[in-house]
């Protein structure tokens, strides 16, 4: 087991890193304010692991909740049944909510911990890829509105993060490649390195290689846990992780949440951001076929739907939570490795890079 730790003073917090964690009642107790443990998970995942997470838990009251699977159910509505069973078994402020899942799971949890009697301890035990080496470590939490992504939330962090690479052995490969998109992302912002070793490692990945998935989810939760700590609340450098997100969840928005899954959004965002950065002389043409190959080898799409339009595109970017003053605020890149915000967008070459990527 190799543990990690994001430095945010008293708020400071480990991220355990192995296989077969789940069961190690040690790396939870100690986090626990009390005596009540209410288990999130869904339809999916509950069958594979809340037995064996809720053993974790000897002495403690535990309860669960079972929502229902998919990116459509991140909603407020979905959020109330987790506030219906912690009043229904009447838990308290010392109570701790369990993240059982992917970053569905987590996000609307973490949510619910942060707003439930103004906010309660939660701990992340993330099952998908995506969620190990991104949405489980850096507070970010909340639910999707129908005109934009993750626009109600909260800044909630975990008393500690448990990840169970075991876990991955029951994720299917599609789920896997979104989860590579995040991996790619770190490379990008600000781990030349970490890119290589990828280009390198991308087939022992998708062929689900145990060291090297430990290594690529090691290196990632490394690069979030040290942003995250340098800007905890996205004032800054933080801003950085979002790369590709502002065409993504457009993407993600526009087809109907769920269509298309955030990696792959996330995926196909970034190469529109690395087209971009070249019209915005920023970048080196050579850098987008590389990244252009990476993402294909790690299955992922690199064309955006024909049926996001460049005027549906705008719309929805336009609710994009970097937006300042009414200006679109992106993250692009000046090298593989380093990474810029701007609102310095040139509106003709966004026009462009849209028209480029868009599906016949
Ligand atoms: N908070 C953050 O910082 C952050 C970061 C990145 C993404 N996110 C959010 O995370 C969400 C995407 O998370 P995701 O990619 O994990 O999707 P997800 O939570 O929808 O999980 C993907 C699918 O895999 C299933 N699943 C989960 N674990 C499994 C396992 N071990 N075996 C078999 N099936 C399993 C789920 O039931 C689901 O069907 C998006 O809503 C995105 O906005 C948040
Ligand atoms: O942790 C962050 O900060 C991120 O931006 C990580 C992203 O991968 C993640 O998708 C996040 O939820 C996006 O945040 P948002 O503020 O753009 O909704
Ligand atoms: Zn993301």
């Amino acid at each position: 087991m190799i543990t990690l730790q994001v430095d945010l003073g008293e708020r400071s917090y480990p991220i355990h890193i192995g296989p077969d964690l789940i069961g190690r009642a040690e790396l939870v107790l100690s986090r626990l304010p009390g005596s009540q443990v209410l288990i999130v998970s869904n339809e999916t995942v509950a069958p594979l692991y809340l037995d064996r997470v809720a053993a974790m838990f000897p002495d403690q009251q535990v309860d669960t909740v079972i929502l229902p699977d998919g990116e459509e159910f991140k909603t407020l509505e979905t959020t109330q049944r987790i506030f219906d069973a912690l009043l229904a078994q009447r838990h308290n402020r010392t109570t701790t909510l369990v993240a059982l899942g992917g970053g569905v799971v987590g996000d609307i949890c973490g949510f619910a911990a942060a707003c439930y009697q103004r906010g309660v301890a939660f701990i992340q035990v993330p099952t998908t890829l995506l969620a190990q080496v991104d949405s489980s470590v850096g507070g970010k939490t909340g639910v999707n509105h129908p005109l934009g992504k993750n626009m109600i939330g909260a800044f909630h962090q975990p008393r500690c993060v448990i990840i169970d690479t075991r876990t991955l052995d029951t994720l299917d490969d599609r789920q896997l490649s979104a989860g590579l998109a995040e991996v790619i992302k770190y490379g990008l912002i600000r781990d030349a390195g970490f890119f290589a070793w990828l280009e390198e490692n991308l087939e022992r990945l998708r062929a689900r290689d145990q060291s090297a998935l430990a290594e690529a989810i090691e290196r990632s939760c490394r690069n979030k846990a040290e942003v995250v700590a340098a800007d905890e609340y996205e004032a800054g450098c933080r801003a950085l992780l979002n790369l590709g997100h502002t065409f993504g969840h457009a993407i993600e928005a526009g087809m109907g949440y769920g269509t298309w899954l955030h990696g792959e959004a996330v995926a196909a965002g970034m190469l529109l951001a690395a087209d971009l950065s070249v019209r915005q002389g920023l970048l080196d043409p050579d850098a987008v076929a590389r990244i252009r190959s990476l993402l294909e080898r790690a299955g992922l799409p690199v064309r955006v739907p024909a049926l996001m339009t460049v005027d549906r595109f705008l719309e929805l970017m336009a609710v994009d939570k970097k937006v300042l003053d009414g200006r679109l605020r992106l993250v692009l890149l000046r090298a593989i490795g380093d990474a810029v915000v701007t609102s310095e967008v040139n509106p003709d070459h966004l026009v462009a890079t849209i028209e480029a990527w868009r599906a016949a």
